[in-house]
């Protein structure tokens, strides 16, 4: 009768082989001898899904049965990474599936490369999503992950002649083996059209008329708990046509026209928007929003919850939590389906609405703040701008009685904008409808409070809330770093990978030579590992024995790349100057990372100044191999897996207020990386937490960012007093990376001496300074490695396993289904 519980295959390594060969032959249709790399690695990975869907099935099973309250996570990027191996180590199929594949003459690692991975995320917020939903799924807490298959990810990013080229992203193209699609759920989502009222028995009232509607089909994606047998679930949407295809408008002959709704509709889900801070308002991305949002409540509402699920006790058994605003337009979104589907009343509705939402901001850049024209947002969705103009007016109603005549506060906390033009402020909507709202680091939450929203901290208090980031430890050290994870178990027992403040009982060992020998050892293993991987994939060479000092991150101003830029280009400066012997230095490898949103000019060319700065300095015979600077293209998280575990020095150099958290801070902590840093962000909470010894601190804090700023900042004056800065400016502006073409960096310069938004200049000297004490303390080795364990020991905090446990106990009260 079906319901025999499903049984995974043999954990053996003769069960393994045995469904791997079935797969291959049954799935790819191919014998061993005749299959290709991609056959076996699409039979590899569909032989481990096999392993997880037992679990996956039970955690369903179990879910359903405890009608527990869950979380839906709606986010509009996913930064996954590949799936490949963080599904043998959550199965522990690692060895097995090893010795399985070579008994058969495969080698793991050449199948490992063929995975592509989705790159269905930005930077930082999508990857976050990606950590959020691995900690979940370990933790046992239900949860659903909503978001988008775009078909097209993040772009690929290349260089020619130093300069980024965008590339399609074509992820699919070698099959998807770990989704899995559900046509039969397909949602209709409708758009345009307008709204009318009508007479219901006596009631007034509305009804929307949509103009078109598409199709949301899910595809469904696994979300391996670590070693605890359960399986979340990552549900992506993807559009299509209602009608794919006109047969009559076809034998008309208008064979074009025949699939327009097609390529119209499935345009909805074609591609994610490059942009990670600035957003472009273009109606397909609010399209792209209401899709997958729309889907998701449907889906939740109709297919998750039981059919006699009473809505109202909706808040006891789901939060949805909203990554940023993108997915806001899901709160009128529900009052739709409450009052105008389930003919609820308005404060009926809006009762059980206000409990169903929390939102987390990302962002402290004020043009990184969504808002919608009300004219676009009234075209694409009549009866949602009707139902937020609803919601604002009984807000502003409220406000007026608490601060009666305050009519500049109205102004002020009124979601609808009136300019520059008439629009709707997302983050506003989010707040009043939020039952929470919260920053991602410590100093990021105070300034939402202070500086962001501060009238609806006044006006709210209690609603608002800091979880600091964190970020999964079994991608980012068991997975990425698997040297390291053999000495911190040796060490500490296995624990650390679900328990991550068990790291706190390596600290005696910092002062063990003999374990700081192997902690050595384990840095120069994966450095050696790098060079590997950068010379087969980008045909670059690392010099040996030098201090890796990395910057990997998304290309944006307030990031300040320029400003490490300064720093090479002032020690190039010097050297070749004969100011500065080089041999007195430990040599240095400057690694950057970064895309930069293709419309972001100013970033495109910062990435041509790296690349420029880079080709002049590793080729001059004065400097002598101490300085050297790689730039490996399309940064992404494989990269990042195999980049982090390698470095000694972590660059987190934004202007303090600017960085929201950050995460690859604690990534590069938790790898044995000291970082030079400013107090931004998570860096407060990751220099508090390590120790002022073991972190070097410098610029400008966040008061006196805000002090420079009101006393008019004049960059240039820096530039004047400052002869190791001025050299070092005038140098890039002589044309010097450019061969001698000063036209080439001149917007760089110019911008750098009369605006220079994020204090680079007035922040270069307390760098330069900090720079001095890194070499000195690199040149202490044993020195550098005990900050360097006492940096990971002290990590443990930034496990995103604790900030689940934050977001559980301050905003979700949802709870681990652990019950067997
Ligand atoms: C619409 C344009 C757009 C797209 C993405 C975003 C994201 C919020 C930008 C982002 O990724 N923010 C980063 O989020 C991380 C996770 O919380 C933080 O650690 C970073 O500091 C923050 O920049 C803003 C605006």
């Amino acid at each position: 009768n079906g319901t025999a519980p499903v049984t995974a295959p043999q954990h053996s390594v003769e069960g393994f082989v045995k469904e791997f060969l079935r797969e291959l032959h049954f799935g790819q249709g191919v014998t061993l001898a005749r299959a290709s790399d991609n056959d076996q690695y699409l039979a590899l990975a569909r032989t481990v899904r096999e392993y997880l869907m037992a679990r996956w099935l039970e955690t369903l099973r179990r879910q359903f049965d405890a009608q527990a309250k869950s979380v839906a996570y709606l986010s509009a990027e996913y930064l996954l990474g590949r799936q490949l191996d963080n599904a043998l180590i959550a199965t522990d199929l690692t060895e097995i599936v090893e010795e399985g594949l070579a008994s058969l003459g495969i080698d793991l690692a050449t199948l490992r490369e063929q995975e592509v991975e989705p790159g269905l995320g930005n930077g930082g917020l999508g990857r976050l999503a990606a950590c959020f939903v691995d900690s979940l799924a370990t933790m046992s807490v239900p949860c659903i992950g909503y978001g988008i298959r775009y078909e097209y990810g993040i772009f690929r990013q290349t260089f020619v002649d130093g300069w980024q080229v965008e590339q399609p992203d074509t992820w699919l193209s070698l099959g998807a083996p770990w989704e899995f699609p559900h046509p039969e759920h397909s949602v209709p989502v409708h758009f345009g059209g307008h709204t009318e009222t009508y007479d219901d028995g006596g009631v007034e009232r509305t009804r929307w008329v949509p103009a078109w509607d598409v199709l949301g089909v899910p595809y469904n994606y696994m979300v391996p708990g670590y070693q605890n047998g359960r399986v979340n679930t990552l549900r992506l949407w993807s559009a299509r046509a209602t009608k794919a295809f006109d047969l009559q408008i076809f034998n008309s002959g208008e064979y074009v026209d025949a699939v327009r709704a097609q390529t119209f509709a499935e345009n909805i889900s074609k591609v994610l928007y490059p942009e990670d801070s600035t957003p472009q308002g273009k109606e397909l991305r609010l399209q792209q929003q209401y899709f997958f949002v729309a889907c998701s409540i449907r889906d939740f509402v109709e297919n998750v919850l039981p059919e006699d699920f009473d809505l109202h006790d909706l808040p006891e058994r789901i939060i949805f939590q909203l990554n940023d605003t993108h997915p806001v337009i899901a709160v009128p979104e529900l009052m739709r389906i409450l009052v105008d589907e389930k003919k609820w009343d308005w404060d009926e509705a809006w009762a059980v609405t206000q409990k169903c939402f929390a939102y987390t901001c990302h962002t402290l850049l004020p043009e990184a703040l969504e808002v919608w024209p009300v004219e676009l947002l009234g075209r694409l969705l009549p009866r949602h701008l009707e139902i937020i103009y609803r919601i604002n007016d009984d807000f502003l109603a409220e406000v007026a009685q608490r601060f009666p005549g305050d009519e500049l506060r109205l102004r002020r906390m009124s979601i609808i904008a009136e300019h520059p033009e008439r629009s709707v402020r997302m983050a506003y909507l989010a707040t009043v409808a939020g039952a929470k709202v919260n920053g991602v680091a410590e100093l990021h939450s105070q300034l939402l409070r202070d500086k962001v929203l501060p009238d609806f901290s006044e006006y709210w208090p209690d609603k608002f809330t800091n979880v600091t980031n964190g970020v999964t430890p079994r991608r980012f050290v068991r997975l990425a770093n698997p040297a390291l994870s053999e000495l911190i178990t040796d060490a500490v027992g296995p624990g650390w990978v679900t328990d991550l403040e068990r790291l706190r009982e390596m600290e005696p060992l910092a002062d063990d030579a003999e374990f700081r020998e192997r902690f050595r050892a384990v840095k120069a293993h994966n450095k050696d590992r790098l060079n590997a991987l950068l010379q087969r994939r980008d045909g670059i060479t690392l010099p040996a024995d030098a201090m890796l000092d990395v910057m990997v991150k998304r290309l944006h101003e307030y990031k300040r790349q320029t400003l490490k830029v300064l720093h090479i280009v002032s020690q190039y400066e010097r050297i070749v100057s004969g100011e500065l012997d080089p041999t007195s230095i430990p040599r240095r490898v400057f690694a950057f990372g970064a895309k930069a949103a293709p419309g972001y000019k100013m970033a495109k060319q910062i990435i041509g100044l790296i690349n420029h700065v880079g080709a002049v300095v590793n080729t001059d015979p004065r400097v002598q191999g101490a300085l050297t600077v790689v730039f490996p293209p399309n940064y992404n998280v494989t990269l990042a897996e195999t980049l982090i575990p390698a470095a000694d020095l972590s660059e987190q150099i934004s202007l303090a207020g600017k960085e929201a958290s950050g995460t690859g801070n604690m990534k590069f902590a938790l790898n044995g990386a000291l970082t030079i840093g400013t107090d931004d962000g998570a860096n407060v909470e990751i220099r508090q937490l390590v120790g002022d010894d073991h972190f070097f601190l410098f610029g400008l804090l966040e008061p006196q960012v805000e002090q420079v700023v009101a006393a008019g900042y004049e960059p240039s004056r820096y530039y004047e007093e400052n002869r190791t800065l001025r050299r070092a400016i005038d140098l890039i502006a002589s044309g010097a990376f450019a061969n001698g073409d000063r036209k080439v960096f001149e917007p760089i310069v110019s911008n750098l001496l009369h605006e220079d938004r994020f204090l680079v200049l007035a922040d270069f000297q307390s760098y330069v300074e900090a720079q001095e004490r890194v070499d000195a303390a690199y040149l202490d080795t044993e020195g550098w490695t005990r900050s360097a364990i006492l940096n990971v020991a002290r990590s443990g905090f930034f496990s995103s396993d604790r900030s689940m446990w934050d977001y559980i106990d301050r905003i979700w009260h949802a709870q681990p289904v652990v019950a067997r």
